[in-house]
């Protein structure tokens, strides 16, 4: 035994094993020993024991021979009590080595498998690394609902874990583990030891929270703080800190009354791989894993999305003859990109904002895998006239009247005299106003519509334009003058027309009228007037004296009655565009004439190549109005641009209607410009040609603007601007950027260029100014006016005017050697002065125009001759001087602006 405890003082503990029976006579004991070592290790070693022959007592029997072992002599029944008790000690304790040795066996077996399962789980997180940025990158409302699950996570952990730990029975430890289960009270859990492998946040929290209930939450929620406010870097980090620094915490607590037993709690630990091998780690989830979890869930459900969406959807697409890049794509819903890189193949090289023709489209659309429909351009107009009204749905309209004649016959002053029989003019009391139309309300409460643009041109350029809007022409004739030029030219336009016609014999109440030669006169133009048995009405009136205008008002209304002119009122507006203004407060101003239909404010428009929502409504009489119906005449306020006189207008379902309809027509008028300028250059030469000759004074602009409105608009502004000395002239009004070529044609014009919202390329810029040619940009239209009038003016202001002196009659020539021919005169009118500009007027016809020579008074030169005097004088360089002739003298004066 000795032996055996220095042995178990040194490296180990020596235990014999029981002997077995020991046989009386033999000379060795043999026997083993169980050598223990730290860490639950031992060895058997085999022990012989040498018997000494002599002292072999008697009596002592065959059970002496094991226990005598080292003695040498027979054991007492102490002796072999004791040693019996030893030996049943041992025989405990190695049964105890034994089953913490396969615990043992079974531990690492864990831990190998937590190291395999630790790596594993390692891998999986560093490919999710990226995933894990983005997530902590979440924002704050998903933090916060995280830090819910999460406090829900925190509790389901311990719930999960107790019946772990009962999974590998510890011995010795099992006992400590309290029989725990999911409803386990909180107070309970505080010596629960078990712990999840690794622990999550609220895990981490609840050791220390356990005792104090509420305190876990909170732990638990700083802990995701914490984690919230982490960056990418940290990412690997929050998942296993907890684990570090929590497992001891947990194993202290969780060891309760085991102080210093970390094995149990690191076993503790290990236990939850196995029970994550079970399948239970989805329980036991890290915060970061949930929300990876969700994360990949969330794409997913967006891949899933993209995918449908990227579902075919067979599209029809619409072709024009040419369509840009960029619409190709939005009419295919297609990507700009994509679309460049089809045409890429196919070898066409085009930018999204270049057109491709309708060809080449359609090869597009068809690799796009969607159905093509050509169309031809003009085609966005289809269906702009609107249905045909029926029979029942139209009501009786008020006729359109134009009034027609020769000049001077008299048609404003009938116009006016008609416009004061308007009843309800009066009844308004409103200012009346010129909108190029108006309607006069009859005491019967009939209606008529007259256009106040009187003249044939007119009238024509308004039909050339498809503007068919008068109903009946009133063809004035005077009764003094009778049939002239104007007036059949008035006939032959009416006719071509096919539009009825009343004579009006104006200015009966002159003295020398003859209305009868009027109705005469008419008949050599087919004219066969009613009181010559023909079917013309012929009323006779005095626009001076306002006679007669109740019976043209009657005669129109039978002539609409015989016409039966009938509209629908309950459907949209649909007209003309009788003239169009841009106006310095109201933009522009557009008088219309509403032929189909109802035109109402709000509605949006098309007039001509213009568009926009109609802002406003004027009537005649200046006043707002909802409403108009058919008939009427009004005031449109709203549209893009000025619309040109004699445009159809109509009100379209929408705005994009009314803009493709637009810009498809101020295309039109682009490639017409174009085509145009092109034709007009032989007029433009000539023209040039009229202002080098000095006959006319000009100032020529050249337009360049962002958009055709923007040209056409300061296209009419600048030409209003012309007076009777200085005209204003357009060379070109287009759209786009200024161009070497425009330079060069203002140069050629000696024109300025006007740029609205454009700017000139660098070539033309440095032309211009090599040139001298003046371009200047605006963005505002009437600064462009304004601009334009100081130009007129500035034209006006170095002008010579000339200034009438005055008249010389002629009473004899003189013949003089060397000097020509001497007039002696007379002044009649004025003054004749010395170095004058002078006339020579014969038969009051101009035959010569020159400079004065010589102003002689009796031999001598003088200054100047004044009237009722005589005088002699000559011309420089002319002597065709006759007796009879009239000199007229002038003088040029400079006139200021
Ligand atoms: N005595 C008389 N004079 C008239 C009558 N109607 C018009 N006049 C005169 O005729 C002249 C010409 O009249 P306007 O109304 O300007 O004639 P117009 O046809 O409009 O002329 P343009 O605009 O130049 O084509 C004016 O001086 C009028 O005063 C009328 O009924 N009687």
């Amino acid at each position: 035994m000795s032996e055996g405890k220095d042995q178990d003082q040194g490296k180990g503990r020596l235990s014999l094993r029981p002997a077995g029976r020991s046989e009386v006579g033999r000379t060795v004991d043999a026997g083993s020993v169980r050598q223990s070592f730290s860490h639950g290790r031992s060895k058997v070693v085999q022990v012989e024991v040498r018997k000494k022959r002599g002292a072999n007592p008697a009596g002592a029997g065959g059970r002496s021979g094991g226990a005598r072992a080292g003695a040498g002599r027979t054991l007492t029944a102490a002796e072999l009590a004791m040693r019996q008790r030893v030996l049943d000690e041992q025989k405990k304790e190695a049964e105890l080595a034994a089953q913490r040795e396969a615990a043992q066996r079974e531990a690492e077996k864990i831990r190998i498998l937590s190291a395999a399962e630790e790596a594993r789980r390692k891998e999986e997180e560093d490919k999710r690394a990226a995933e894990e940025a983005q997530v902590e990158a979440e924002s704050a409302e998903e933090a916060e609902e995280n830090e819910r699950k999460a406090r829900i996570d925190a509790i389901r952990p311990l719930e999960m874990k107790a019946p772990v730990v009962s999974a590998v029975p510890i011995p010795g430890e099992v006992t400590l583990a309290p029989p725990v289960g999911r409803l386990r009270p909180l107070a309970e859990r505080a010596i629960m030891p078990a712990k999840p492998l690794r622990p999550t946040p609220a895990p981490a929290a609840r050791p220390a929270a356990d005792a104090a209930g509420a305190a876990d939450k909170d732990s638990a929620a700083q802990t995701l703080r914490l984690r919230a406010g982490r960056g990418m870097e940290s990412e690997d980090e929050p998942r296993r800190s907890p684990s570090r620094k929590v497992v001891p915490t947990n194993r202290k607590n969780s060891s309760g009354g085991r102080k210093g037993d970390t094995g149990g709690g690191r076993r503790a630990g290990r236990i939850d791989v196995q029970a994550a091998i079970e399948g239970d780690d989805d329980k036991t989830r890290s915060l970061a894993s949930v929300r990876r979890q969700r994360e990949r869930e969330r794409r997913q459900a967006e891949l899933e999305r993209l995918r449908s969406d990227q579902v075919k959807v067979v599209r029809d697409v619409i072709l024009p003859e040419t369509i840009t890049v960029q619409e190709l794509a939005n009419r295919m819903a297609a990507r700009q990109g994509e679309v460049i890189k089809a045409l890429m193949k196919m070898g066409v090289m085009a930018t999204v904002t270049q057109s491709i023709d309708a060809d080449t489209a359609e090869l597009v659309v068809e690799e796009f895998g969607h159905r093509v429909r050509r169309v031809s351009e003009a085609d966005v107009e289809l269906g702009i006239e609107g249905v045909e009204d029926t029979p029942d749905e139209m009501i009786t309209r008020a006729p359109v009247v134009t009034v027609m004649g020769h000049v001077d016959h008299g048609k404003t002053s009938l116009l006016d005299a008609l416009r004061t029989t308007d009843v309800a003019a009066g009844e308004a009391g409103g200012i009346t106003q010129h909108i190029g139309a108006y309607q006069v309300t009859l005491a019967s409460g009939a209606k008529i519509t007259f256009l106040d643009t009187p003249g044939h041109e007119a009238f024509t350029a308004m039909r050339a334009r498809g503007a068919s809007m008068t109903d009946v022409v009133v063809l004035v004739v005077a009764a003094d003058d009778g049939v002239m030029p104007q007036t059949i030219e008035a006939i032959k336009h009416a006719k071509a027309a096919n539009v009825p016609m009343i004579v009006a014999i104006n200015k009966i109440d002159k003295p020398g009228a003859k209305p009868e030669r009027v109705c005469q006169e008419l008949l050599q133009h087919e004219i066969v007037v009613e009181s010559l048995g023909g079917d013309v009405q012929d009323i006779q009136v005095s626009a001076l004296k306002r006679t007669g205008l109740d019976k043209l008002e009657e005669a129109i209304l039978l002539q609409a009655e015989i016409l039966e002119l009938r509209a629908n009122p309950n459907r949209p507006g649909e007209g003309s565009v009788i003239e169009s203004r841009l106006d310095r407060g109201r933009g522009s101003v557009a008088s219309v004439l509403v032929q189909k239909g109802t035109l109402r404010k709000g509605d949006i428009v098309v007039a001509g190549a213009e568009w926009g929502r109609v802002r406003a409504l004027v009537d005649d009489h200046g006043a707002q109005v909802d409403a108009a119906g058919p008939s009427m005449p009004v005031e449109i306020l709203g549209l893009s641009g000025v619309p040109a006189a004699g445009a159809p207008f109509v009100v379209v379902e929408n705005e994009n209607r009314a803009r493709e309809i637009s810009e498809f027509r101020q295309r039109k008028l682009k490639e017409h410009q174009v085509a145009g300028q092109v034709a007009a250059r032989g007029t433009l030469d000539q023209m040039l040609a009229r202002i080098q000759a000095g006959d006319q004074k000009e100032v020529s602009v050249l337009i360049k603007a962002d958009v055709q409105g923007s040209a056409e608009a300061i296209q009419v502004t600048v030409l209003k601007l012309a007076n009777e000395e200085v005209g204003v002239r357009v060379l070109n009004a287009s759209v786009g950027q200024i161009t070497e070529s425009d330079v060069q044609l203002a140069k050629a014009s000696d024109a300025v260029i006007v740029a609205f919202n454009v700017r000139a390329t660098v070539q033309a810029r440095q032309l211009a100014q090599r040139e001298g040619v003046d371009i200047r940009y605006y963005s505002i239209i009437y600064q462009v006016a304004d601009d334009v009038e100081a130009l007129v003016r500035g034209k006006q202001a170095p002008k010579h005017r000339e200034k009438f002196l005055g008249y010389a009659e002629i009473r004899k020539v003189f013949e003089i050697s060397k000097v020509g021919k001497v007039a002696g005169c007379y002044v009649t009118e004025g003054v004749v002065k010395r170095g004058c500009g002078v006339r020579l007027l014969r038969d009051g016809v101009v035959i010569h125009e020159g400079d004065l020579s010589q102003l002689k008074r009796f031999k001598d030169d003088v200054k100047e001759v004044a009237r009722s005097y005589e005088c002699g004088l000559s011309f420089a360089g002319y002597n065709d001087l006759r007796e009879g002739d009239v000199v007229e003298c002038f003088e040029s004066e400079l006139v200021p602006a």
